[in-house]
């Protein structure tokens, strides 16, 4: 059985409707150890005879047989194993990779082999030893001579120890005594029992063979024996596969080392978006931070009040005042998961404090309840014993000029209330300064008890507008708890429990600056698509830059889906490098700008947070992968054949 058979070939090109028969059934057996020559006039139709046998091109018709298997039906997939294990490509302009050395240039046919690295540098050096370049490894293509670049191509050629080389006018570019040495190496090649066949137009290098086929209008005119072919069998190959990810991966960050400054430079963009993000968000951590923190110190945060009635949400006090929460409610509320404790509540409002003749005005008079924070108390006690009151700071300046001597002193206090009549009238009480507490809300405070008293002195009933419970557990708690109670059913059978006070502000002020920051972070996010843009262009650029290294890596035997992967390699590189420089420099000055304002705040006013971190990588990676969805389609839709021919 003979190693190679063409059965019938034919083949045309299509221009418009007009057909172009270029082959017209060609027939040829080849066999191992022969080294054929193949003559005939320019646009006969070598190259493309060539191109079928070497499986870049399947669009023919008849059949090529490998060693008696036929290649017609084989998937892109075969016919890639098929050019990575048979076929070895020798060039007439050589198509070296510029960007790599000479060793890389052989040691990227090895890179799908299951050599190791050091095994692969071990063959590719001994190889090109043997073309006589064992000085030259280390040097770029454009630093060698024209015959010093196709003893590389004849290096990579043998790399994979294919059964056949493809030589399309290996000599076309040398001088004589280069053409001399290279057709040399071409019969060495032949004698170890590997089939060359070479595409000619001199009759010096066809002399040079073992036999000599002649085209002429796309059919062979002659086939001459010169001489026996070499009676050997070739070694048995070695194995080989498609790029692993990880050779993929280091083939994009070779390509990306090459183009330093453009990398740098697409990478610096690419951050300065990532960076806007990170920063933003870890901004709207530190603002939220630094108020919740301003507000906690002088409310408790575990402890939120609850009333009833649809219009008694936030601070609407008249609501609250018509508000009543029974027994079976504070029951109810109770028995919600990590309540620890409800304390009844009332209100008035504007109480009117008189002290030696001098009266003012307050806001609102409430009951003594958790959320004032007792640190807060900087002069005297809580006002739980009867008849005694806590006032706020504020209040007390205005009564007297040195407030904090108020402590101790009685003080009459009035406020308005709504009788059971419905009359509006004034109750008025002695009551003892309990102490003075440091707090931006101006609220007045006596026990429930006192407040029960003054109602009972002016026989009327103390309604509990509200009630305070204790949240267990650390401030996470509180939101769902929150939640939990505005899902409950009041005694009147309908949800109308509501969260009052400064606890409902935090939480809506909570996601007022959330959404700020959410917006801001999104603005940000657009040069997020600058920079995808900017990668895609970028990417298109490289695809068309490198269209012929495409093609020779194909005719390497590299797969669509390795060429697709490389480019994706390289947008996920870039990814992660801008994400994650950008990532250390909003650390950095994250670090800066806390440092700097220490002084003012004691408080870390930017927040980034390592969730922020990883969002911000995550995107970064997910954008630039979508970036290069559709240049890597592209190169990976490349044909081999033109991106050889690619200038
Ligand atoms: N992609 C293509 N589309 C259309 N026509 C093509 C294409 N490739 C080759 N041809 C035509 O097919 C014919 C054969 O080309 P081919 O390159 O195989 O010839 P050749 O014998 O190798 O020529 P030369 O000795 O000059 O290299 C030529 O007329 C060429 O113009």
């Amino acid at each position: 059985m003979a190693l190679l058979e063409l059965k019938d070939i034919q083949k045309s090109y299509y221009l418009g409707k007009e057909e172009f028969k270029v082959l017209k059934g060609i027939s040829l057996k080849f066999n191992h150890g022969e080294f054929v020559s193949l003559l005939g006039e320019s646009g006969g139709g070598k190259s493309t005879l060539m191109n079928i046998i070497g499986g870049l091109d399947s669009n023919y018709q008849g059949d090529v047989f490998l060693n008696g298997k036929s290649l017609k039906h084989d998937t892109d997939k075969q016919l890639d194993e098929y050019r990575r294990k048979t076929i070895g490509f020798i060039f007439q302009n050589f198509n070296l990779i510029g960007h790599m050395t000479i060793l890389g240039n052989v040691q990227v046919a090895l890179e799908m082999s299951d050599l190791s690295h050091a095994e692969q540098v071990k063959r590719a050096t001994q190889l090109l030893e043997r073309v006589g370049l064992g000085e030259h490894i280390h040097k770029h293509p454009n630093q060698l001579s024209g015959g010093q670049k196709q003893r590389v191509a004849i290096a990579r050629a043998l790399a994979s120890d294919p059964d056949i080389i493809i030589a399309d006018e290996p000599t076309g570019a040398l001088d004589a005594q280069n053409t001399d040495e290279i057709l040399k190496l071409l019969d060495e090649i032949a004698s170890e029992g590997k089939l060359v066949l070479t595409v000619t137009h001199s009759d010096k290098v066809a002399a040079y063979g073992t036999r000599v086929v002649h085209m002429a209008n796309g059919q062979i005119d002659s086939d001459k024996k010169l001489r026996d072919s070499y009676d050997k069998e070739p070694s048995n190959g070695m194995k080989l596969h498609p790029l692993r990810m990880i050779d993929t991966f280091k083939m994009a960050f070779q390509q990306m080392s090459y183009n330093l400054k453009r990398n740098l430079l697409i990478i610096f963009g690419g951050a300065i978006g990532i960076f806007s993000v990170i920063f933003m968000l870890g901004l709207g951590n530190g603002i939220k931070g630094y108020i919740n923190h301003q507000i906690y110190s002088q409310i408790n945060p575990n402890s939120v009040q609850v009333t009833k009635g649809k219009n008694g949400s936030g601070t609407d006090t008249s609501a609250m005042l018509k508000s009543n929460v029974t027994d079976k409610d504070i029951s109810k509320l109770k028995d919600v998961k990590n309540v620890k404790q409800v304390e009844k509540g009332a209100m008035a409002v504007s109480p009117q404090l008189t002290y030696n003749g001098k009266t003012t005005q307050g806001q609102i008079l409430q009951t003594y309840n958790s959320t004032i924070l007792s640190n807060t108390i900087k002069q005297g006690t809580k006002p739980t014993a009867l008849n005694t009151v806590l006032l706020p700071k504020s209040v007390a300046q205005k009564i007297k000029s040195n407030y904090k001597s108020l402590v101790g002193k009685n003080i009459k206090l009035s406020f308005a209330f709504l009788g059971n009549n419905g009359q509006q009238s004034l109750m008025t009480k002695s009551v003892k300064v309990s102490g003075i507490y440091d707090s931006a809300s101006p609220i007045i405070s006596v026990s429930y008890d006192t407040l029960k008293g003054i109602y009972k002195d002016n026989k009327q009933t103390l309604k509990t507008n509200f009630v305070t419970a204790d949240i267990k557990g650390g401030v996470a708690n509180v939101n769902p708890t929150q939640d939990k109670i505005k899902a409950l059913k009041s005694s009147n059978g309908k949800k109308d429990f509501q969260i009052t006070g400064a606890g409902s502000i935090v939480s809506t002020l909570n996601t007022y600056i959330s959404l700020a920051v959410n917006v801001l972070a999104a603005i940000a996010g657009i040069s997020l698509l600058v920079s995808a843009i900017m990668i895609i262009v970028v990417l298109y650029i490289s695809v068309a830059e490198r269209t012929k290294e495409i093609g020779i890596l194909r005719a390497l035997g590299v797969t669509k889906g390795n060429v697709r992967g490389l480019f994706f390699s390289e947008a996920l590189l870039l990814g992660l490098f801008s994400s994650i420089s950008a990532t250390i420099v909003a650390y950095l000055i994250q670090w800066g700008i806390n440092s700097a304002a220490s002084g003012a705040i004691d408080y870390s006013i930017i927040q980034i947070t390592p969730g922020n971190a990883i969002f911000g990588i995550v995107i970064a990676v997910i954008i630039n992968l979508l970036a290069a969805l559709l240049p890597a389609g592209r190169a990976a839709k490349l044909d081999p054949i033109e991106s050889l021919s690619a200038e």
